[in-house]
């Protein structure tokens, strides 16, 4: 097998008694899109956030392009190259979408906001910034106000934001919530081609753009990874039908 980009080893998260992330394993390589899926309060988000370094592990490690990166804060995460989008909106909504797209890049690599106008000046940023929106389809709307965009736009302002830092892996948190079924169809093909430059690992409700994304899932329930494999594997699970899947099939 290809040599991981990511791998995660044995991680453990409590909160009191409740085991949110039990004895995880997994990895993600170059090229692909690796799909989390699992109930409402599985522990994905907090699975996520350990790795973007948000919150810390009990135990475990997490390692990236080699090096261990377990202890390190989130800025130097990202600047290693780990780029990720987020369940709740970080947009600033007052703001036009292109200062987002700058802001943002520079506000997840830890600099400071107070440079905000130096940072808007600078005409490399600004380029990488608009190439990003080009590519998502909102470069006509540079200079519109953040807070006046679509639900959706503003899902793929949040993905040309992560872009904007030229991540070797993308984190991606429920990109699809909220998203209609154009919206969704559109993100779908975009994340398609972006695994080639950058593998995803992609935490999604919508099970239509998981099955037509990954090339592999794996399902956590209660903390646990219970099956990792391909879509038709998951799909034939036996344990995951009773876990997880089944329960959506009859709802
Ligand atoms: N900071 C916290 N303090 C205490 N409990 C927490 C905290 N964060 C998460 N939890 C609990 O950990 C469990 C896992 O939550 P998490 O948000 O990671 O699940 P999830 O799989 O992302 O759920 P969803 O699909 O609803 O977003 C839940 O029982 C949740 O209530």
């Amino acid at each position: 097998m290809t040599e991981p980009l990511l791998q995660i080893e044995g991680l453990h998260k409590s909160f009191g008694a409740l085991k949110a992330t039990d004895d995880v394993s997994l990895m993600l390589v170059p090229g692909e899109i690796h799909a989390l899926i699992g109930p409402n309060g599985a522990g994905k988000s907090t699975l996520i956030k350990q790795i973007a370094g948000g919150l810390a592990p009990d135990a475990g490690t997490i390692r990236f392009a080699g090096e261990d990166i377990t202890a390190l804060p989130t800025p130097a995460r990202a600047r290693a190259g780990l780029g990720r989008t987020f369940q709740i909106s970080s947009l600033a909504m007052e703001y036009t979408v292109l200062q987002n797209a700058v802001l943002g890049a520079v506000g997840q690599r830890g600099s400071v906001w107070r440079f905000f106008k130096p940072v808007m000046g600078d005409t490399e940023l600004r380029a990488t910034a608009m190439a990003a929106l080009e590519r998502v389809g909102l470069a006509d709307h540079a200079t519109t106000r953040t807070a006046e965009l679509s639900h959706g736009q503003r899902r793929l302002l949040e993905v040309a934001v992560a872009l904007t830092l030229k991540p070797r892996a993308f984190l991606m948190d429920e990109p699809m919530a909220g998203l209609g079924a154009s919206g969704s169809k559109r993100l779908t093909g975009f994340l398609d081609g972006l695994r080639r430059e950058a593998p995803i690992l992609l935490v999604e409700h919508d099970m239509d753009a998981v099955f037509a994304l990954a090339d592999r899932i794996s399902v956590l329930v209660y903390g646990k990874v219970i099956a990792t494999g391909t879509g038709d594997e998951i799909r034939a699970n036996p344990q995951v039908r009773e876990a997880y899947l089944g329960e959506e099939d009859a709802a």
